[in-house]
């Protein structure tokens, strides 16, 4: 589909641009001393600081107006409206109404879903309870020590991510273990830590017919049949998915499958039924404030003026970067080492949602779409790839998160780590010239020599743009409001890039073709002619291996 008005939009902000690069971010903050205020959002205690972006009033007034080009109000709208934005499946996006703890109606393609939420949502709770307090036993009557959640994707980094980052709010709670790899050695190295007697595994799979989820899930129940017997299945596993029937299959008891809707994408199911592992670890009362940070979120991008709205924002500068700048990636960097699988899970949302290059029409994109999503903690990450970020020949825009109380860290940990944070997204902003290189070296005593050689590789160009989430402490709500912050983000820049963040195609090849070979790699005799010459001279040198 043309867009005149949004190409028109994106050339009027790709002029402007030429001009602000004649100016150094420094010079704008030393030109408006309400820089910091004028460039940041508070949602009460939540702050987004972009001040450090080297983005003007009018930058950000051609980014609004590529938004309104795009119509970001009218599809949020839409999404909101529980339409089938989803083009490519039919189906709408509503994950929002799993976190809508009102009374008004939720409508998703027509119907009103608020019952059907609720009463699921209740009975993971009353599931939830029941593990924690030891009412719901093991087949030999003992309460369950640890849960094992086995899922990939959508139905395991979220509740991996989330149990890691409240786990101070696990108390009473049993252990949680996430399993995802068909490597064998994840389940193998979990299971060692496992009392067979005191085990509940949790398959969860939207689809359940997902390979590494289905081959852990056997291997699973052949380790409970192998020590408990084929009777005590039914109490040590339970299930969640979309797909009842073959749940069924699998021979989990009914009442111990949670289901959800098609309508939930996977990489936005953490608020569904998926969360049963998060909400048996934290308890439904936690639970229930993560979906309140999200609902936080939802309301706060439907009524905010697009000039104030967080993720509108966070979306644009990323679009000014991606698209005017021509910037490849996006790191994010928790300084929260709870945050630690937090960029883990982003990578599923920003690059499985936007990783496209066809236009919703079926078109080619008409712009360069999602960016390279990574990330680490800090301050770990500062001794590993900072280098790159400092000095490379790419400039990376990142996000910090940083807290500003800990949860239960020392006082002095906490200020060490936030000084961290603030100093590095100084450091991209600010730079060290040459000249100031310089003269540090000559007040170290160095001679000028060594200071013509040296200098070079000490200078920073500066002006590597960054902004700060900064947010009070890291419990349910904050979580629950940074997981929605970036959904909504991520929808706002597809919606600019025209492209279906819903679907994801681009995993299904080699899902297809590793069905294929699985059986050939099995089957050591089986004829490898039809395979392309790589594919086969591989499997050659695995059987070769195998053979001694
Ligand atoms: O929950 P399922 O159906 O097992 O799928 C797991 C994951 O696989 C994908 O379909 C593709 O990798 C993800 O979108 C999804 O979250």
């Amino acid at each position: 589909m043309s867009r005149p008005n949004v190409l028109e939009a994106m050339a009027a902000l790709q002029d402007h641009a030429r001009m602000l690069r004649t100016q150094r971010t420094t010079e704008l903050f030393a030109a408006d001393p309400g820089r910091f205020a004028n460039f940041s959002v508070a949602l009460d205690d939540f702050l987004f600081d972009f001040s450090k972006h080297r983005v003007t009033r009018e930058t950000l007034g051609l980014l609004i107006a590529l938004a309104r080009a795009a119509d970001v109000e009218g599809r949020r709208a839409a999404l909101f409206a529980g339409e089938p934005v989803n083009s490519t499946e039919h189906r709408a996006a509503a994950h929002m109404a799993l976190r809508d703890l009102g009374q008004g109606p939720l409508l998703v393609g027509g119907e009103d879903v608020r019952g059907l939420v609720a009463q699921e949502r209740a009975r993971v709770y009353d599931f939830a309870r029941a593990v924690r307090s030891g009412a719901l036993r093991g087949a030999r009557g003992e309460p369950f020590s640890d849960i094992v959640n086995i899922g990939i994707g959508g139905s395991d980094l979220g509740p991996a991510m989330a149990a890691r980052a409240l786990s101070p709010f696990t108390a009473g709670g049993p252990r949680t273990h996430f399993v995802s790899n068909v490597d064998g050695a994840d389940l193998a190295d979990t299971l060692k830590t496992l009392d067979p007697a005191r085990a509940l595994f949790i398959v969860s799979s939207k689809t359940f017919t997902t390979q590494e989820t289905m081959t852990n899930a056997q291997s699973a129940r052949a380790f409970i049949v192998e020590a408990l017997g084929e009777a005590a299945v039914a109490s040590h596993f339970a299930a969640v998915s979309t797909r009842l029937d073959k749940v069924a299959a699998f021979g989990v008891d009914v009442s111990r499958v949670f289901g959800f809707w098609d309508w939930v994408g996977g990489r936005y199911s953490l608020w569904s039924s998926i969360g049963l592992s998060l909400a048996i670890a934290i308890g439904p009362e936690h639970f229930t404030e993560f979906l309140r940070g999200g609902a936080d979120i939802d309301a706060h991008f439907v009524e905010a003026p697009l000039e104030r709205n967080i993720p509108a924002l966070m979306a644009l500068i990323g679009v000014f970067h991606r698209n005017v700048e021509g910037r490849a990636a996006h790191a994010v960097i928790p300084y929260d080492q709870r945050l630690a699988r937090f960029p883990a899970y982003l990578q599923q949302l920003d690059m499985e949602s936007n990783g496209k290059a066809v236009a919703r029409d079926g078109g080619v994109a008409e712009f360069a779409t999602g960016p390279i999503i990574f990330g680490e903690p800090g301050t770990n990450g500062q001794h590993a790839f900072f280098q790159l970020l400092h000095q490379g020949t790419d400039v990376t825009p990142i996000d910090f998160l940083v807290a500003a109380e800990p949860i239960d860290a020392d006082a002095h940990h906490h200020a060490l780590l936030f000084a961290n944070c603030l100093a590095q997204s100084e450091a991209f902003m600010r730079g060290r010239t040459l000249g100031e290189v310089k003269a540090l070296l000559a007040a170290q005593g160095l001679g000028a020599a060594e200071i013509e050689a040296l200098a070079p590789h000490k200078v920073f160009s500066g002006d590597r743009p960054s902004s700060v989430l900064l947010y009070k402490r890291l419990d349910p709500r904050t979580l629950g409001r940074l997981v929605a912050l970036y959904e909504h983000k991520v929808f706002v820049q597809s919606v600019i890039w025209d492209i279906n963040p819903f679907d994801q195609w681009g995993v299904e090849l080699g899902k297809e073709l590793a069905n294929r070979l699985a059986p050939i790699v099995e089957n050591a005799s089986a004829p490898l002619d039809a395979l392309d010459g790589s594919t086969a001279g591989l499997i050659r040198w695995r059987r070769e291996a195998e053979r001694g």
